[in-house]
């Protein structure tokens, strides 16, 4: 589905140019839920970019689908783009705007062969009796529904998330990890997700690339027999960790 064969990004630095992506090589199959994880500066977002062409490898290919996505044309681009849907880490909702305009705004700017009902994704993300709120009215876990739903609202083959969980507690993040392991199920997609949480990664994820300093040093299949517990209460994971049981 998505094959990355030596690609490279260079970016000029304090000291000079430096690589942000170095010859990385990788495969993501289709419907597959993929983790790239790594310290901060690693090029896990660049490397995560690569997918939806808002950054172009200086060398290598990037193929999705087929369809070498480097030398695409601007209206075949704009294509490639439609079929991908991105999550952040910091929601980016517009504030003006209520829950349902938020999710409906990617319909308002482009036409989409089978886009979901604004209705249907809101439902999906549970939040009904939030459509006419504004996000300032939100909790963050809500927040980041409404940024699944609008991402879902298009119909993606390739879900691409940023830290989805990275600006949320515990708790909410189990939430949000539920979220998307049942929206990749029920929508069939592909996800890659970038994040510096291993738990995260160990509960929705079979395998994981770790990227060091711009390279890809190892892809590991996650062991996801022992899992993390969403069942556990805030409070049972506080004496968990803190008592060590
Ligand atoms: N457009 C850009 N111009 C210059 N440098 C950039 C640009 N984009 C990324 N970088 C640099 O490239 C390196 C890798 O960035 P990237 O965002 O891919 O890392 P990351 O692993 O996702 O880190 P983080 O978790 O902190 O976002 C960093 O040093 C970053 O500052």
């Amino acid at each position: 589905m998505i094959d990355i064969k030596a690609a490279t990004k260079s970016f000029a630095g304090k000291n000079g140019d430096f690589k942000a992506v170095d010859s990385i090589t990788l495969s993501i199959q289709n419907k597959e839920i993929f983790g790239i994880i790594g310290e901060s500066g690693a090029g896990k977002s660049t490397l995560m970019r690569f997918i939806n062409a808002l950054e172009t490898p200086d060398s290598g290919q990037v193929t999705v689908d087929g369809t070498d996505v480097v030398t695409l044309g601007k209206k075949a681009l704009r294509q490639h783009q439609k079929d991908i849907s991105m999550v952040f880490q910091h929601f980016n909702l517009l504030s003006n705007k209520t829950v349902k305009a938020n999710i409906r705004l990617p319909l308002t700017l482009h036409k989409y062969k089978t886009p979901l009902s604004v209705d249907e994704v809101i439902e999906f993300v549970g939040l009904d009796d939030k459509r006419d709120s504004y996000p300032a009215e939100l909790s963050g876990g809500q927040k980041q529904r409404v940024g699944i739903a609008r991402a879902l609202v298009t119909r993606p083959k390739i879900l691409l998330c940023d830290e989805p969980t990275s600006a949320l507690d515990e708790n909410t993040t189990d939430e949000i990890v539920d979220v998307l392991r049942r929206a990749q199920e029920e929508f069939d997609m592909t996800v890659v997700i970038v994040t510096h949480e291993l738990g995260v990664i160990k509960q929705l994820c079979r395998r994981a690339a770790v990227m060091e300093r711009g390279r890809l040093i190892d892809t590991i299949e996650v062991n996801r027999s022992v899992r993390g517990r969403p069942e556990l209460s805030y409070h049972e994971r506080v004496l968990e960790v803190l008592q060590d049981a």
